[in-house]
């Protein structure tokens, strides 16, 4: 994940629309650094849980499908999880690599229970479709042997499904150079980990190697605890519900930046309290802070990424 921290702190030193503010980040760690809010994964009690392999299967497709939500106002990260877990409970074999190479965006509502198609439909179920088969190809049809592969290291576990799974490769161009972000494999790192306390499956010996997950929740929490400042014109789009577009520069900027932030926030908590705090549970509690906050208004990209 080196190379996700390097560049988003090189987008975060050449950024024209948003701002990490050095004092705001202070701020928010002088209030926080002694006591920071713990928030436990499942905390909402909304995903399949067996201990076991097929729990992994559960999340590489959750985490497959774990993006772009916003465009249907009553659908939730929550339906999706949920959906799936309740799907999976009811047939355990709807997640085996050969089933997942077959869905239609019909039968994918279905699977959610969902009355109508989903946002990016077209795009789930064709990487649901991708990820069967590589699955099949390479791993025996077992999300378990892609964990079981990566010596419990989580920055391995990240750079193989990059490597495999094209839809993964959460990555983009920014003034001249690669950025990487990698939202939804760094998450599954991060989800299997949280599902198995860091044990079995969970354990990682460089967890502390994954950056937070740039999504859209995550900025808009940052820029509302004074940690993040836009320009005036970006402000406008985002309150005026505006689409930004995949791979502008406003948007890389709003997550290269939002990465470097958290990072720098752990930096000084480490600094001056001495404790070792990861980026993952920072993450969770800036993530659960915003989705408790609905008015919290994020900014609007059609992506696969997150
Ligand atoms: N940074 C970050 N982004 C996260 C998550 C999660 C869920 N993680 C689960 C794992 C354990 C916990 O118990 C959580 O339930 C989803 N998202 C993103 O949010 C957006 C959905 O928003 P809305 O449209 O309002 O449902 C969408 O981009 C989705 O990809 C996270 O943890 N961190």
């Amino acid at each position: 994940m080196e190379e996700v921290r390097a560049t988003s702190a090189w987008v975060a030193s050449h950024s024209s629309h948003v701002t990490v503010d050095s004092e705001g980040i202070e701020k928010l760690v002088e209030s926080v650094e002694n006591s920071i809010p713990k928030v436990e994964w499942n905390y909402e009690g909304i995903h399949y849980f067996d201990n076991g392999p097929l729990t992994l299967q559960y999340l590489f497709v959750l985490d497959t499908l774990n993006f772009c939500f916003w465009p249907d106002k009553e659908l939730n990260y929550d339906d999706l999880a949920s959906g799936l877990k309740e799907a999976l409970e009811k047939d355990q074999t709807v997640f085996d690599a050969d089933r997942l190479q077959k869905y239609t965006g019909p039968e994918l509502r279905e699977l959610l229970k969902w009355p109508r198609p989903l946002p990016l439909e077209d795009e789930r179920v064709r990487l649901m479709h991708e990820v069967g088969f590589e699955l099949e190809r390479s791993f025996g049809g077992k999300a378990s042997n892609i964990v079981e592969s990566c010596g419990k290291s989580a920055a391995k576990l990240v750079s193989t499904i990059a490597r495999h799974f094209p839809g993964f490769r959460d990555h983009t161009m920014y003034k001249g150079h690669q950025v990487f972000l990698y939202k939804r494999a760094q998450i599954f790192a991060a989800d299997v980990w949280g599902a198995f306390k860091g044990e079995g499956y969970g354990e990682f010996s460089d967890v502390g190697s994954i950056t937070i997950f740039a999504d859209y929740i995550v900025p808009a929490v940052l820029q509302q605890l004074g940690v993040l400042r836009y320009s005036s014109n970006l402000d406008n789009i985002i309150k005026g519900n505006k689409e930004i577009g995949s791979g502008t520069e406003e948007e890389v900027e709003l997550r290269a930046c939002s990465i470097y932030a958290v990072e720098k926030m752990r930096d000084l908590i480490q600094k001056r309290t001495g404790k070792q705090v990861l980026s993952v549970e920072l993450d969770l509690w800036l993530w659960a802070y915003g989705i408790s906050n609905p008015s919290l208004q994020h900014h609007r990209t059609l992506s696969i990424y997150y």
